[in-house]
């Protein structure tokens, strides 16, 4: 939903294209050894001399291919068999094995991590390991620098484009990291001279050197080795405290809870455990509980200045969530300063729920009367993979600017989101309790398990991560304020594209609402806070419905192809009405406004006459009331005449535009109309469809109201706010941004 699809754009058509084809090479090799193998000196020169000289200028675009999917290997380590270099088969997953690896070079990082690795019998090969954690979490020298010792479950031996070949593993949860000492070393990779029994108490400051270096992971190998060499009591619980501390800082918030239960949950709790806990449990976004936690740690030891602070946190945490009330220019702040622009703010789940909805399965419902404008919930994001589109910080080298091509689906996408499946990934892998908010989602005719627990370790199927994103996600702006700034520069006649963005990100309950071109809800953004809101009224048990993609003057064919990927065609009003149009009527509408266009062209110097009678003429061969079907063609027509209208100082023509571009989209306005009878308000009987310059039309209004009706411009002011309201998320802004008052 509003991300850049450049699937139909020639240059990236012939990536696929081409992408495509290396598939059907490598289709025509499956189960085959490989011939004329390269010599081991080969392989890693190879590797080595292009990791010297750096593969990627500034200027590339980061491409990344989704494979076919095939599935993680679900079964225990137990259940596998041990084979070696040479028995692998091209193209071929081999299903009920496992090859032990080391690697022998230094690693490289592109979109994936890579290092050439040996087994036992010195044979090599290329491991890529993908969705792996980012170098700023877990350095590629850590996950796979040299001597690093694997287990790649199930392995997939891979013809690459370049006519090499190598391990490729798209599940994380495939690999198995061998721990220095661990008896499942090869022999011939044991050191030869054994180390020596180390205390409890060296693995430990060992540990602590790690953790000091920002190794997280290094840190937590250790301080579990050290466990398992003491039986002491007190170092036990020193070893599990600092563990805990380095599964926070790795982000492992359920394993650092286990850690540290049995510290809170005796008689005399421990400080630090009390602390942890609820550092882990405001991570899970579990608020209520972490808020609990604070209290008693505040009742216990007093004298906790941190643990203030965080009582502090964690209530207006809980207010945000009851209450729904945020301080928006707080949250923009935030915004502007953070990189990336993850809010520590939390959800609003308003008077909504999920329901079925027939055919489209879920939905979201409202459960009681709305008003339009009204916030309907507001929503931390699940995962927010952000790329800058301001020019200043764009041009920061490498912003993360990703072409994702997926083959199976002929889809390219431009923007983060194969970012965004390694984050999803990560953190379901991090922290399982994450899990069932995305893979209970939506998820198409992929069939896999998901998600599961094997050798007490997640396994994760990164293709149906991918497949959820695909159908769930949402590119979305830094804020929609900003969006809304740069719109209002230009016209509506000019600005009816798209909009497309390159940061995306997923909002579990937002995914649940269905689309429709007659949508009666909006979303805006600020950071990675989704902010849902009402456009008209809506009773109770109302489905709530908004756009995965704007619905502008179209040919509805073209309309239809874009929810292609989900699966559905539209049966909205506006689409019916479209489809049940006769083919000359759509051509002579399209032809007309093509012909007020060009006149619109000439502002002030317009021919507003033949512009009226051709408007004139194209609403009346709609058939059906605007109130029931809106006028995609007309509504922004009106509106360019109103504009043009105000700047001739001719407000009473302005206004009779204006309300037609409200009527055109559904409204239904009481009392606007002039001349005005004094005494009579201004009412709007129905809401119409929301467009962003709405905002604009009410501005219009207002400004020519207070020529010839000055009663109704304060009314017309006040539905621009309310509309800006509900185009940015908030009206906090609304002075500043119009610069009023
Ligand atoms: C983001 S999910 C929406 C929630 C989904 N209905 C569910 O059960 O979780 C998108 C999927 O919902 C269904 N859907 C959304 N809008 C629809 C519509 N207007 N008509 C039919 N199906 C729709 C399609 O299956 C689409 O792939």
């Amino acid at each position: 939903m509003d991300t850049h699809d450049v699937s139909a754009v020639p240059q990236y058509m012939a990536q696929l294209l081409n992408q495509k084809k290396t598939l059907q090479n490598a289709q025509t090799r499956i189960g085959q050894n490989i011939e004329k193998r390269k010599s081991r000196d080969e392989i890693t020169m190879q590797f080595r001399f292009r990791l010297l000289m750096g593969h990627r200028q500034r200027s590339d675009l980061r491409t990344s291919f989704i494979p076919p999917a095939y599935s993680p290997s679900f079964r225990s380590i137990l259940d596998l068999h041990k084979v070696m270099i040479k028995d692998l088969l091209l193209e071929t997953h081999h299903r009920g094995n496992y090859i032990t690896v080391r690697s022998i070079t230094p690693p490289d990082r592109m979109t994936a991590v890579m290092a050439i690795v040996e087994d036992e019998n010195g044979d090599v090969v290329m491991l890529q390991l993908y969705y792996q954690e980012e170098e700023n979490a877990r350095p590629a020298e850590d996950l796979l620098g040299e001597g690093t010792v694997l287990i790649v479950k199930e392995p997939y031996l891979k013809l690459m484009s370049d006519g090499d070949y190598g391990l490729r593993m798209d599940h994380p949860s495939d690999l198995i990291y061998i721990p220095k000492n661990d008896q499942r070393i090869p022999s011939c990779w044991q050191p030869r001279v054994k180390e020596l029994e180390v205390s409890a108490e060296h693995l430990r400051m060992q540990g602590n050197n790690y953790f000091n270096a920002f190794n997280y992971q290094a840190a937590i190998e250790l301080y579990s080795r050290a466990l398992k060499s003491t039986s002491e009591e007190g170092e036990a619980q020193t070893l599990k405290l600092n563990r805990s501390l380095a599964l926070l800082k790795a982000k492992n918030f359920d394993t650092a809870l286990a850690d540290l239960e049995p510290m809170v949950s005796c008689l005399k709790p421990v400080e630090k455990a009390l602390y942890r806990k609820a550092q882990a449990l405001y991570n899970l976004q579990k608020f209520e509980e972490c808020y609990e936690v604070l209290t008693a740690l505040r009742s216990e030891y007093p004298d906790n200045v941190e643990a203030k602070k965080e009582l502090l946190r964690a209530t207006k945490r809980l207010q945000e969530q009851e209450s729904g009330t945020y301080r928006f220019n707080q949250l923009y702040m935030e915004a502007a300063k953070l990189r990336p622009p993850h809010l520590d703010h939390a959800t609003y789940i308003g008077s909504v729920a999920i329901r079925g909805s027939g055919i489209r399965g879920r939905g979201l419902f409202t459960t009681k009367a709305i008003k339009a404008g009204d916030l309907l919930f507001c929503e931390k994001s699940f995962a927010h993979a952000y790329i800058a589109d301001d020019t200043q910080e764009a041009s920061d080298r490498d912003n993360g600017l990703t072409l994702l091509i997926n083959v199976e689906r002929n889809t390219a996408t431009m923007g983060a989101q194969s970012e965004l499946i390694r984050m999803i990934f990560q953190k379901i892998y991090k922290s399982p309790s994450f899990a069932p908010a995305v893979i209970n989602l939506h998820h198409g005719s992929y069939k896999s398990i998901g998600f599961c627990t094997v050798d007490s370790t997640p396994v994760i199927d990164t293709f149906y991560i991918e497949r959820v994103i695909a159908l769930n996600c949402f590119g979305c702006p830094l804020s929609s304020r900003q969006t809304h700034l740069r719109s209002i520069e230009s016209e509506p006649v000019k600005k009816t594209a798209e909009k497309q963005f390159h940061s995306c990100g997923v909002w579990p309950l937002a995914s649940h609402i269905n689309h429709s071109c007659h949508s009666n809800a909006r979303r805006a953004f600020i950071g990675d806070m989704m902010i849902v809101r009402a456009t008209r009224d809506l009773a109770p048990n109302t489905e709530i419905e908004f756009w995965y993609h704007t619905p502008i003057a179209e040919e509805n064919d073209d309309r239809q192809k874009k929810f292609e990927q989900w699966g559905f065609k539209c049966d909205c009003a506006m689409c019916h009405d479209d489809q049940t149009t006769k083919r000359n009527i759509l051509n002579s509408r399209k032809q007309q406004r093509a012909k007020v266009l060009q006149h619109l062209k000439a502002g002030l110097k317009a021919n507003l006459p033949e512009i009226e009678i051709t408007i004139v003429s194209m609403e009346k061969q709609y058939t059906q009331l605007a109130s029931k079907v809106p006028r995609l063609h007309v509504w922004d027509l009106h509106l360019g005449l109103a504009q043009v209208y105000m700047q001739r100082r001719e407000p009473a023509k302005a206004i009779n535009s204006a309300l037609k571009s409200l009527l055109s989209l559904g409204y239904v306005i009481e009392g606007g109309n002039v001349p005005h009878k004094i005494g009579t308000p201004m009412v709007i009987k129905q809401w119409g469809l929301f467009e962003d310059h709405n905002i604009g039309c009410w501005g219009v209004l207002c400004g020519a109201y207070q020529l010839v009706a000055p009663e109704l411009a304060t009314q017309a002011a006040q539905y621009a706010k309310l509309s800006y309201r509900i185009c940015v998320g908030e009206d906090e802004t609304f002075e500043e941004t119009y610069k009023l008052g």
